[in-house]
């Protein structure tokens, strides 16, 4: 950075700036150094400079610090100033919504853009504006119009400034008279501010045209001028070599400086519209900008992240080896660890590459981080499209299904439709007219238990319940339990003071893996994402614990939910990117591999039989969307927890639901919130209604607390035999009944089978091959331990005291769980879908933790000594295929 103290050096880095340093000259202002202080200063405009304006040296902040290098002095100058003019904080920039429309942002990728602009035709419009039209401005018109400008000129502020609100018309540069001081009709500082006060006219270049007395006496005008916010000053003056030389200057400076900034500005829009996430460094490797993607990957605002040293967001060490490379002007090519605002590592698929402005030096280093490249190795859907493009909206839609369903009933039974439940009493009082007393008093009772309000609510009241063991208790007491909970100071620990900390489960931090290649080694993994034995903790390892963009691809693509959902695949990739990394890698159980799982089962459940016929596309795309972020953000605590934490979430769910209404919510959030990620944008409205509401209801059937009312509901309704198959009642025959009153598919019926499919898919951890079985449990103890201890040193109430890392038993816990909660409900679900292998592990499972308890062991440590002797075998029927 230079700094002028006089005209004769102003030109000199002037014209440098240009040829040499890349200096833009932007302003009136120069700034010197002073050389007391060691300050910079803002000088007054210098006079004799030929046409009275001097420009302040303005280092576009991309390389600045290259100037700064070149020059050997320091870059103190105030950041402020440099922001205001500097393209690389533009992304809010009035330009860029107009981009698309905008025949720069075509020539994006051009590399000799810049170049090219400079006789850019569209700039060349001048506006004069003055109340008296004399031989100065013919002198001014008559040159600029041999000069090709085209000339437009006004006679008052007012008109003046509707000419900047016109669309195409806006001129680049507008002549101000103010050589009339007290002309009312043209107020130069009026224009002036008006102009600068709204961000989309920064890049007109204002040009007050004085008389010569104005500049020669009047230094305290001539600042106030230059303030306002016009960027030069020209003396009248009818001499057209004078104008010539003005207007030439003009386009080959002004003009072409604001053809770049403007192409800067669109590409930097263009640049916020890309899915890829971009980083911009300087030669010491400080951020000068990352695009939008960046911000929501990382999580960081803009200004968190310029002028800080990449180092800092950088998970690993081997940032050193890409500086080294990029330092001799070698491209580079890997996987990078960025460290999230939130701490978490996130794996980026990067292309950093050494970026000259102009010369021959380099000016920049770039970071790409691409988001998916062609031939990502993901399979194609493979699933026979029999339902294919069948979204028939009836039999998904409640209200269509259910209004023939009532119109049948009343033909049938002419009963009152408001409520099924009343319908039911009336028929059994009919029964009862010409039943026998016995009989009448047993419809009786049944009558008085069809008339309580929570028919299908869980029957297992905690307080009722008398467990065989504590830590059954303990956890199906928690599982089943909604709200806060009551427990007596004795379960509180009370050797520590610390307040409970609400976690930050907010919108969080935004993190991703994007990925250009699916390993060998995924591949081939990813070739058994259709098997029950499906290893995904194997997956989680191989792909640095970010299992669910790849599962999640292989599996969506294989359902073609793409193709069901519009959209294409690389937003598709984004969105599980973005899901995934919404997932908490700290948590032991609640995380992306969870999610990974529950997706695998829930994959393994669509491709059965039954559900085909069941559920159409649609349905298949929402239940794997609804496996895929069911528990997103999951802060590996209860809901218990975070009632009695008082947290953030439990507040706004009035302690109702809390978890699974934030997944379901932030799941919509974040999908919807960015158009790059809006999986949904193809669906129409209609459609995207009934698919969020599908969504919704699967993601809040997960709640355990409502477990056994979602079993009662599918036992009763669905898990029976087809009711066509059925003797016929009061005297009709089965061709006497409309299917829609009885056919298994009514919407009501998908709703439950969808439920119970979610709800299996995410506790099935115990019907998984021994090995992962284990693990799993290992996993759940590991979230519950954790939890106790943060319960115990925040004086909370402890949800569940037994689970306490030094004297649990596991086995018991399973036992427990698999007691209360698997059997029942996976016996049921496999009478329904038939999955044999399912119930082999989940038998041979079972007695495998009976074996334990009976043994005494207690502790995963002592559990996994054993796994090496006792694995099952897998039976032949396992694979899906
Ligand atoms: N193997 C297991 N042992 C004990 N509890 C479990 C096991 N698997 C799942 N759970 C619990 O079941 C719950 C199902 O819903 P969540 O995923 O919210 O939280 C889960 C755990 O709390």
């Amino acid at each position: 950075m230079g700094y002028a103290s006089n005209s004769k050096d102003v030109f000199k880095y002037r014209h440098e700036s240009i040829e040499k340093y890349n200096i833009v000259t932007l302003d009136h202002r120069v700034y010197s150094k002073s050389a007391d202080t060691d300050e910079w200063n803002v000088r007054r405009p210098v006079k004799n400079s030929g046409t009275a304006g001097n420009r302040i040296l303005i280092i576009l902040t991309a390389m600045w610090d290259n100037c700064c290098r070149r020059s050997g002095s320091t870059s103190d100058l105030s950041r402020e100033t440099v922001d205001a003019y500097s393209p690389i904080n533009r992304s809010d920039s009035p330009l860029a919504p107009q981009t698309p429309e905008n025949f720069n942002y075509y020539m994006f990728g051009c590399s000799k853009y810049i170049q090219d602009l400079r006789s850019n035709p569209m700039l060349k419009k001048i506006l004069i504006v003055t109340s008296k039209d004399d031989s100065v401005w013919q002198s001014v018109t008559t040159t600029a119009r041999n000069l090709d400008w085209a000339v437009n000129r006004v006679s008052s502020s007012e008109e003046a400034l509707e000419c900047f609100h016109k669309g195409n018309e806006v001129p680049a540069v507008a002549f101000v008279d103010c050589r009339h001081q007290n002309d009312k009709t043209v107020d130069a500082h009026q224009i002036a501010r008006s102009l600068r006060s709204i961000r989309k006219n920064a890049h007109v270049v204002l040009v007050a045209l004085v008389r010569k007395s104005f500049v020669v006496r009047n230094e305290k005008d001539v600042t106030s001028i230059l303030t306002s916010g016009f960027n030069k000053i020209i003396v009248e003056t009818c001499n057209k070599n004078v104008w010539i030389k003005e207007l030439q200057q003009l386009e080959k400076e002004d003009i072409s400086v604001r053809s770049m900034l403007i192409q800067q500005d669109a590409v930097l829009a263009a640049l916020d519209k890309t899915k890829d996430l971009v980083i911009i460094t300087d030669l010491k490797h400080n951020i000068q900008y990352m695009n939008k993607m960046g911000s929501i990957v990382l999580g960081y605002a803009p200004e968190d992240v310029v002028n800080q040293p990449l180092a800092v967001f950088h998970q690993l060490g081997d940032i050193d080896q890409i500086t080294k490379k990029l330092q001799k002007n070698i491209e580079w090519d890997g996987k990078v660890s960025w460290k999230c605002k939130n701490g978490e590592p996130v794996y980026l698929q990067c292309r950093a590459f050494p970026f000259r402005s102009f010369g021959k030096e380099t000016t920049n280093f770039i970071y790409v981080q691409e988001t998916i490249a062609e031939g990502h190795g993901y399979p194609r859907g493979s699933v026979p499209s029999i339902r294919k493009g069948s979204y028939d909206l009836k039999s998904i839609n409640s209200d269509g299904a259910q209004s023939a369903r009532r119109q049948s009933l009343a033909k049938l039974h002419n009963l009152p439709l408001e409520a099924p439940i009343t319908k039911v009493i009336s028929l059994i009082c009919t029964a009862q007219e010409n039943s026998n007393d016995q009989v009448v008093q047993i419809l009786d009772k049944v009558v008085d238990i069809l008339r309580v309000t929570e028919l299908y609510s869980s029957h297992l009241k905690t307080e009722n319940i008398k467990f065989d063991d504590p830590v059954t208790s303990d956890l199906i007491g928690a599982l089943i339990t909604q709200g806060p909970m009551h427990v007596t100071s004795t379960r509180r620990s009370s050797n520590d003071s610390a307040t409970v900390k609400n976690q930050p489960y907010g919108m969080g931090i935004a993190k991703m893996n994007f990925m250009t290649s699916v390993t060998p080694q995924i591949k081939e993994l990813l070739d058994m994402s259709l098997y029950w034995d499906f290893n995904v903790f194997k997956l989680e390892e191989l792909s640095m614990k970010r299992p669910l963009v790849h599962l999640g691809m292989n599996l969506l693509m294989h359902f073609e939910v793409h193709k069901t959902l519009g959209c294409d695949e690389r937003t598709l990739h984004a969105w599980l990117t973005v899901i995934e990394s919404h997932y908490h890698a700290k948590n032991t159980y609640h995380n992306s591999t969870h999610a990974a799982d529950v997706l695998q089962a829930t994959a393994m459940f669509l491709e059965k039989d039954r559900i085909k016929r069941l559920l159409d596309q649609l349905d298949e795309a929402c239940c794997l969307i609804a496996a895929i972020t069911h528990d997103i953000d999951h802060p590996g605590k209860s809901s218990a927890f975070l009632c009695n934490s008082q947290n953030d979430l439990a507040i706004l769910y009035n302690d109702i639901s809390v978890l699974e209404s934030h997944h379901a919510a932030l799941t919509f959030k974040l999908t919807t919130r960015d158009e790059r990620l809006n999986i949904f944008k193809g669906l129409e409205k209609d459609t995207y209604k009934v698919v969020r509401q599908n969504i919704i209801d699967m993601i809040l059937a997960t709640e355990m607390t409502k477990h056994f009312e979602h079993l009662a509901k599918f036992v009763s309704v669905c898990n029976k035999p087809s009711s066509l198959d059925e003797a016929p009642v009061d005297g009709l025959t089965p061709s006497d009944v409309s299917p829609e009153t009885i056919a298994p598919t009514s919407a009501e019926e998908v709703n439950l089978v969808k439920r119970m499919l979610i709800k299996c898919a995410d506790v099935s951890n115990p019907t998984r091959p021994l090995k992962m079985c284990v693990e799993w449990a290992k996993r759940i103890a590991e979230e519950y331990f954790n939890q106790t201890d943060e319960e115990k040193i925040n004086h909370l109430p402890v949800v569940m005291p037994m689970f306490d890392r030094v004297t649990c038993s596991i086995p018991k816990s399973q036992i427990g769980f698999m007691d209360y909660i698997i059997n029942d409900m996976f016996e049921t679900w496999d009478s329904f879908i038939d999955m044999p292998e399912m119930l082999y592990y989940m038998r041979s499972n079972y007695q495998y933790w009976k074996d334990l308890e009976e043994k005494g062991t207690i502790s995963i440590n002592e559990i996994c000594k054993t796994m090496t002797t006792t694995l099952p075998k897998i039976p032949e029927s396992s694979g899906n295929h």
